[in-house]
């Protein structure tokens, strides 16, 4: 039976984050697909030109029409950006008793266009971080969570250790921000795992974050355990990112079906 998989995220229109990344990445990992959409953004490979948040009622009513028919294996949290929607969130999947939640605490796109307020950071801290089996912070991210500069891999660990204390299970600290390899570290409150990569020289980078934390719930949604999720999905990051589009005029989109091209001439 094919496993299924929820993301609750914003809109990229253009295809390369977001809701649009996330239901790419669970087909090419062959799970189904759900959204449940938070904020229409009007972005591109360069620039956000503006969004609109959905209304509270009606991301309720999106939440409801899931789990009323179709129970998600995995859900996958992305761009949550004001205090009253993150509220709304955690109340219903406990509701609705939801289970293996990966949550991306999306700040900025890429060119820095801020999709969280700075007012949220509190709420995101306080009510949606203790939700998350698996929390995925790029660096600036666990730099504003922890208060925390982040130079070294220690800092890197002692970060993923103080995350983990505010409540969630395993934190996945990113270091696709970093100068020398791309290396991220997961801590489940026990053990440090670092997962290597090369730093891949491209500017073709949009949606890799999206990518990567909807590809751990792809993951666990199939039974994987959280370590074998992020290194598969670490895997799969890597090579959507060798395999980038170069489409648009900034950061083009990574390739997520690349494992399909040796299949199927495009
Ligand atoms: N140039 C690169 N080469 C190889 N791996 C990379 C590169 N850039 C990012 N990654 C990897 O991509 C994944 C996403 O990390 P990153 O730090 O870019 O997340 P992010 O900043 O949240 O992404 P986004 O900017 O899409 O929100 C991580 O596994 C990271 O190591
Ligand atoms: C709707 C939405 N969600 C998330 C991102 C972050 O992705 P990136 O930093 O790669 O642009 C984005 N640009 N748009």
């Amino acid at each position: 039976m094919m496993k299924k998989a929820l993301t609750i995220a914003g809109s990229d229109c253009s295809g390369g984050a977001g809701v649009q990344a996330d239901l790419k990445t669970f087909s090419a990992h062959l799970v189904y697909g759900m959204s449940v959409i938070t904020s229409v953004v009007a972005e591109n490979t360069s620039r956000v030109i503006d969004f609109q948040n959905v209304s509270v009622d009606l991301i309720e009513k999106q939440l409801e029409a899931i789990f009323e028919d179709i129970i998600p294996d995995a859900i996958k949290i992305g761009m949550v950006e004001s205090p009253e929607i993150m509220r709304a969130i955690r109340e219903n999947l406990e509701k609705y008793q939801a289970k293996q939640v990966v949550i991306d605490p999306v700040m900025y796109a890429k060119n820095g266009c801020p999709l969280m307020r700075e007012s949220s950071i509190d709420t995101l801290i306080k009510v949606m971080i203790p939700l998350a089996d698996c929390l995925t912070p790029n660096i600036p991210e666990a730099e504003k969570i922890t208060g925390m500069k982040i130079l070294t891999l220690e800092d890197m660990e002692n970060a993923a250790r103080s995350i983990h204390a505010l409540g969630a299970k395993n934190v996945l600290v990113k270091g696709g921000h970093l100068e020398s390899a791309a290396i991220d570290i997961l801590f489940d409150g026990v053990e440090f795992t670092h997962y290597h990569s090369k730093r891949i020289q491209t500017k073709n980078t949009h949606g890799t974050g999206c990518t990567l934390s909807s590809a751990i719930a792809a993951n666990l949604a199939k039974g994987e355990p959280i370590k074998v999720a992020v290194s598969n999905a670490k895997e799969y990051v890597t090579g959507a990112i060798e395999n980038a589009l170069p489409l648009g005029n900034g950061h083009g989109p990574t390739n997520h079906f690349y494992q399909f091209e040796r299949v199927v001439k495009l």
